[in-house]
């Protein structure tokens, strides 16, 4: 299949030459009768293992599969990490030459990646893969919108590089059919290990005390377990199994050296498509019943439960602020609705506005990241407490992970109900709104069931 007409590349590189510059180079064609995604993303592997990404949206009208990073944008510097990404990608999309017949969200030129939650949380090991903010722009680029299948290249044309000649083997093995892609099987060898179990939950007891003394409102307080198995967990395989069993959530894979870190989450921090914004408050939980009234009950139970109400408001109130600051016409539901998931439902409230197009979505980001879904209130005392109390280094998790793309539309998701994979062993970790009326207990049963999913997908139980 050919792909790109060699004499594009050539006037590309032709014109780094002259400017004497980088140009980035960007072709997309939609192509029929392609592979999936998932497939797509296990054929580069070999060559490109360690810079590979997948996005899959919550309301499944998107995929991205990112192959081969063509550039890396990546950022320590806790002030600006939010603006420098997307302020760098603007200067090389104004000086690029892109060639993309279709007006479509996610095709073209875009960055994937993140931002950790918290660059001054005290750095551990297992994230040493990962900076305060790192993005990708892909070789190649794989997007399903509406049944529709579009596939990137992205080059960066250097002045003093000749045109390329190895691209059309490398897109033919990444778009040739391999074995399809299995589920994880349940691996009885894994041993799995709950990291300072007993000083979590006496930390939960101690953040209560602090929330009945009145010192702040609430504090999300997170744990990981490490789960180890005789052979190296294969990143398409715990796909698979998420996008089968987590269909309504946002799925990614986010790899980086030789680690990958992955998740289904069901919490979209912002979406923008041109002037639409859109955010979800989710917070509070109970578990699903076995049989339908059960599970109904249990709904309705939380619906007028207080103390979920209350870890639910605090979530409302702060995106209401910041959509307040940046839209007109927000709009908010009277009051949260049930989003069920395989093993637990939640409290949900959608959010949206209408927005300036040019305000970019990294300053929306920067606006909304902690919202009390993930960190607490107030923001920074309660961002205190959690370095101080949880004594961990959350990495990506809880973090915003998403895209943007070339015309400034985008999607980031909470990356929570994920975990870092390395080799043969899984760090998947959960956590817990606490407020002033929690129950220790209640809060690390909480935490178990929002393991589950993980836990299932890299293999470590059965149901
Ligand atoms: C922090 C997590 O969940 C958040 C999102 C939904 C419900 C939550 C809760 O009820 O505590 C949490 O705020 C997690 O899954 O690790
Ligand atoms: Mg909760």
């Amino acid at each position: 299949m050919a792909i790109i007409q060699q004499s594009k590349i050539n006037n590309a590189f032709m014109k780094a030459k002259q400017e004497n510059r980088q140009v980035l180079f960007s072709s997309t064609i939609e192509v029929q009768n392609a592979v999936d995604p998932l497939t797509f993303f296990k054929n580069g592997k070999e060559k490109y293992r360690g810079e590979r990404f997948f996005w899959k949206d919550s309301s499944n009208e998107l995929i991205l599969a990112g192959i081969g990073v063509e550039k890396s944008f990546q950022y320590n510097e806790v002030d600006h990490r939010f603006f420098e990404a997307e302020s760098e990608w603007k200067r090389l999309i104004d000086d690029a030459v892109i060639d993309n017949p279709s007006d479509i969200p996610g095709t073209g030129p875009l960055l994937f990646g993140g931002y950790s939650f918290d660059p001054l949380s005290e750095k551990e090991e297992e994230w040493a893969d990962y900076a305060a903010s790192q993005f990708y722009l892909p070789r190649h680029m794989l997007t399903i919108s509406q049944g529709k299948k579009y596939l990137t290249v992205n080059i960066l044309c250097m002045p003093n590089n000749e045109e390329e000649s190895a691209i059309q083997t490398d897109i033919n093995d990444l778009l040739s059919m391999g074995e399809k892609v299995q589920g994880m099987k349940s691996g009885e060898e894994a041993s799995i290990e709950e990291i300072n179990k007993e000083a979590w939950i006496q930390a939960v007891e101690d953040v209560i005390e602090k929330l009945r003394a009145g010192e702040l409102q609430k504090v999300v307080l997170a744990r990981k377990i490490k789960a180890v198995f005789k052979e190296t967990i294969k990143p398409p395989n715990v796909l698979e199994a998420l996008l089968n069993e987590q269909p309504d959530s946002f799925t990614f894979a986010f790899e980086s050296g030789e680690s990958c870190f992955i998740g289904a989450s069901p919490e979209r921090l912002i979406r923008k498509n041109g002037s639409k914004v859109l955010s979800t408050c989710l917070a509070g939980s109970i578990r699903r019943g076995t049989a339908d009234e059960e599970d109904n009950r249990l709904g309705l139970e939380l619906l007028n439960d207080q103390k979920n109400l209350q870890e639910h408001a605090f979530v409302v109130r702060m995106i209401e602020s910041v959509f307040a600051k940046y839209c007109k016409d927000v709009e908010i539901p009277e009051g949260p609705t049930l989003l069920k998931l395989r093993d637990i439902q939640h409290l949900y409230t959608p959010v949206v506005g209408t927005i300036d197009e040019e305000t970019p979505l990294s300053a929306l980001i920067q606006s909304l990241h902690p919202t009390p879904a993930l960190g607490g209130e107030p923001r920074e005392k309660a961002m205190e407490v959690i370095r101080q109390k949880e004594k961990m280094d959350r990495g990506l998790y809880a973090a915003p992970i998403g895209w943007f793309d070339y015309r400034g539309n985008g999607e980031f998701a909470v990356a929570i109900r994920s975990g870092l994979l390395k080799n043969n062993e899984a760090f998947l970790y959960a956590g817990c709104g606490v407020v002033a009326d929690s129950d220790p207990l209640s809060e690390y049963t909480e935490t178990r069931i929002k393991l589950k999913p993980m836990l299932r997908a890299v293999g470590g139980i059965e149901s």
